[in-house]
């Protein structure tokens, strides 16, 4: 690094001084805490943002600010890497430790090492380029600008602000721009509303058992930043999809994530705010506070805001069982590989069924950084998240052997078939966000599914019964202390509390319950099934109580 690089980092990071007397980490996705501490963290995520352009020959690297289904007074930042996927994990450590670094001396030493090490070019001879998006926190404006000066830092490096976006919207426009394709928010309306209208206009004339499926999607918008953008998707599809947008921010007075949004109806599994008995027999559905996830619901009538949840795991289902149906029709010579990625969330009933579809299910950890690089080592990967957090990822391989088949010229019947199983495929693959989930594009798929499957919201909730379970979250010391390991099912640390664990579990027909730290949150997390709803909330609330006496 020379002197005039050092200086400039060295001066600007003296009006950032990191919070006393807090550990921050990179989480599960992303830093994330009161926003009010975040100040020094942003900025200096923006010049490691900076250095990944570099050390990645200036493709364009994206910033999101935000805290997701987070409480509005949190904020966050995560980094988008140049095919739109999550920062690699390679990089986290040095995103801890320059998050963490006292004073500037330090985090100018720990900077030149890492670009040393790394053999980046920082000495303004290269371009960098970093996308900048928020969601709607307040507190957003003012991180962007603190990120933007981090990025500025960095002699040659430019910061570009696309304003309040979704988070999957700005992974899409970091994908598109270093595939040199158009990246606007228009483009990318243009490609969600193009592949769903081409979905609806494969539709097989006498589909359909019943039409209850058309009827209008109300959709919860958590009072975060999908409202707005789910209106302006709205109006692009020329009324194909009937939708009434409720909590959609801004003038209409709710509070972001408050009693409403997607981690609320999934965790609770309570109706959000705005819905109520008027609402029984309509297909509903709830965003995330940044809408890069989905739950689908419908509320039960005398049910005091209970709802029948339709999950992650559900939404995957559906998605899975089309993909297959096409793929039979298309009868390939040469099968694509097809992987199903869960974490231990997923409802057991649901694995259940994926494998009993003959389709192969894999387990990772929490977080889609670990379920999107699994999804990618198959010629057709699709995760899920029980909250509703995934996508459907297909390989250029396979992208290449669908665009054959779209282009054959058999007249036959059975060619014609192919080339439309093939058509759907492709707009599959370009409705579904192939950088991070997307609550807008799933929203999409799903409403096209049904509609070509001719179901109500019902037939689908229908395809197997969620085993009874619950989801807790313990408040402890140092949630730290938990260490987990296969696939984070199992406790290894503090020692004794796996085998606590075990025995509770033991009193419970299909009684299956795990523990891990949360890594957006400051808890542990319970998660808890068994054959009644009664006996999955009892298991999780001693599961609860023991986690309480083990780590106080
Ligand atoms: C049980 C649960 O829903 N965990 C969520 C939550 O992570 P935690 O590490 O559990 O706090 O937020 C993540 C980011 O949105 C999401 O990927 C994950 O699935
Ligand atoms: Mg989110």
């Amino acid at each position: 690094m020379n002197e005039k690089q050092r200086s400039i980092l060295l001066q600007s990071s003296t009006h950032f001084p990191p919070p006393k007397g807090t550990k921050l980490s990179y989480g599960t996705a992303g830093f994330r805490a009161d926003a009010s501490i975040l100040q020094s963290t942003v900025f200096r995520i923006g010049i490691l943002a900076a250095l990944r352009s570099l050390k990645t020959g200036g493709a364009v690297i994206g910033l999101m600010i935000t805290a997701s289904h987070n409480k509005v007074s949190d904020n966050g930042i995560k980094v988008a890497d140049p095919s739109g996927g999550m920062l690699t994990q390679d990089w986290e450590p040095f995103a801890d430790s320059i998050a963490n670094a006292p004073d500037p001396e330090s985090l100018v030493q720990l900077i030149t090492e890492f670009a040393k090490k790394e053999n980046i070019p920082i000495d303004g001879s290269k371009a960098a380029v970093v996308l900048l998006g928020r969601d709607t926190r307040p507190s957003g404006e003012s991180l962007v600008e603190a990120a933007n000066k981090g990025i500025c830092c960095v002699i040659g490096a430019v910061a570009i602000n696309m304003g309040i976006v979704t988070t999957p919207e700005l992974h899409w426009m970091v994908r598109a721009r270093n595939k040199g394709m158009k990246a606007s928010e228009a483009d990318y309306f243009h490609q969600l509303s193009t592949s769903f209208r081409c979905l609806i206009d494969l539709i097989p004339e006498k589909s359909g058992e019943d039409n209850d499926a058309i009827g209008k999607l109300v959709v919860d918008c958590s009072n975060g930043v999908g409202g707005e953008k789910l209106q302006d998707l709205t109006q692009k599809l020329n009324g194909f999809l009937q939708i009434e947008i409720r909590n959609s921010g801004g003038n209409s007075g709710g509070i972001l994530n408050e009693g409403v949004g997607a981690d609320f109806v999934q965790k609770e599994k309570l109706s959000p705010q705005g819905f109520g008995p008027s609402d029984v027999g309509i297909r509903c559905a709830s965003l995330d506070g940044d809408a890069d996830r989905f739950v689908y619901f419908t509320i039960i009538l005398n049910g005091n805001n209970k709802i029948n949840l339709i999950d992650g795991d559900k939404i995957l289902s559906l998605f899975a069982l089309f993909i297959k149906q096409q793929l039979t029709i298309l009868e390939d010579s040469k099968k694509p590989s097809v992987g199903i990625v869960q974490t231990a969330y997923a409802n057991g009933a649901s694995t259940k069924y994926l494998k009993d579809l003959g389709l192969k299910v894999i387990f990772t950890p929490t977080g889609v950084k670990y379920l999107h690089g699994k999804a990618e080592e198959y010629d057709i990967g699709i995760y899920f998240e029980a909250n509703g957090h995934g996508t459907i990822l297909f390989s250029d391989l396979f992208l290449n052997c669908l665009e054959g088949i779209k282009n054959e010229s058999s007249s036959t019947e059975n060619g014609l078939e192919k080339r439309k199983a093939a058509k759907r495929l492709w707009a599959v693959g370009n409705v579904m966000n192939q950088g991070v989930g997307d609550a807008l594009s799933g929203l999409l798929l799903v409403e096209g599914i049904l509609q070509h499957m001719g179901w109500s919201v019902d037939k689908w909730n229908q395809l197997y019964d969620d085993l009874p379970s619950r989801q807790l979250k313990v408040k402890v010391a140092d949630r730290s202390a938990v260490i987990t390991t296969n696939a984070e099912t199992c406790v290894e640390k503090p020692p004794g509390l796996q085998e606590a664990i075990n025995s509770l579990i033991g009193k419970y027909r299909q009684g299956r319950c795990f523990v891990r730290p949360s890594g957006t949150e400051d808890v542990v997390r319970v998660y808890s099934e068994a054959e009644t709803q009664e006996e999955a909330d009892e298991l999780a609330n001693s599961v609860a109580n023991i986690v309480q006496q083990f780590l106080g």
